[in-house]
């Protein structure tokens, strides 16, 4: 939890809460649902919730945003989001139905106002959306097929509207899609661990 305030330290009292609230939550779902690796649970700030955060330190979304997390499983990145950007609304979608129940569980424990969720291919979401967040779902090029539909055309943030990837060192093995505008910011100019030497947020443009 020390690792979230390094890097976000104006946090609010009930922010603060929901973050700590979350490792007796996940361990406790994660017990019982797989929805991390059970050997990197007591890693969940690190390499979860941080990760997840990683976002916000290449958009400030404004308030009202749109944005749908595709293959959300048990909610990265947009339960960390949503705590922290809690006038955005979000929408967290996956395809497996006892995944997004752990999502929702956590969210309703700690009182997530800003969040719905939906058991479906992200495929039948016909509803329009500023973002597309997404963590370890899919390559670049099929997330984008998915989400085309999605997007909305009016503009509200210093961002174009679009996808907004966390993407590990796999990338170098991915067909980048060129014929989008595509914007990479490495993860390890923002977090010194170790773990975000080769992360890095992926945006591009439908
Ligand atoms: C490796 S997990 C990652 C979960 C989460 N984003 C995270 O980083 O912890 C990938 C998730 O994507 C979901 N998924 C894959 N294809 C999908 C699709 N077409 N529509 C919705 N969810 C999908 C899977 O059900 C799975 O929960």
């Amino acid at each position: 939890m020390e690792i979230i305030l390094k890097y976000f330290p104006d946090l609010t009292e009930a922010q603060k809460q929901q973050f700590a609230s979350l490792y007796d939550l996940y361990t406790d779902w994660n017990a019982k649902i797989n929805v991390i690796s059970r050997k990197d649970i007591e890693n969940l700030y690190e390499h979860h919730v941080l990760h997840s955060l990683g976002i916000a330190k290449i958009i400030s979304f404004k308030p009202d945003t749109r944005i749908m997390d595709l293959g959300t499983g048990g909610g990265f990145p947009g339960i960390p989001l949503a705590i922290l950007f809690p006038e955005v609304k979000f929408h967290l979608v996956d395809s497996i139905g006892k995944k997004v129940r752990v999502a929702t569980e956590v969210a309703n424990s700690i009182g997530l106002k800003n969040v719905t969720f939906r058991h479906a291919r992200a495929e039948e979401e016909k509803q329009l959306f500023d973002f597309v967040v997404s963590r370890a779902v899919m390559p670049l090029a099929d997330l984008l097929k998915i989400i085309r539909k999605n997007i909305a055309p009016q503009q509200h943030n210093a961002l174009p509207n679009g996808l907004i990837c966390l993407k590990g060192g796999e990338l170098a093995n991915e067909a980048m899609p060129f014929k989008h505008k595509t914007m990479m910011y490495d993860l390890k100019d923002y977090f010194d661990e170790e773990f975000f030497e080769t992360k890095k947020v992926v945006y591009v443009a439908p």
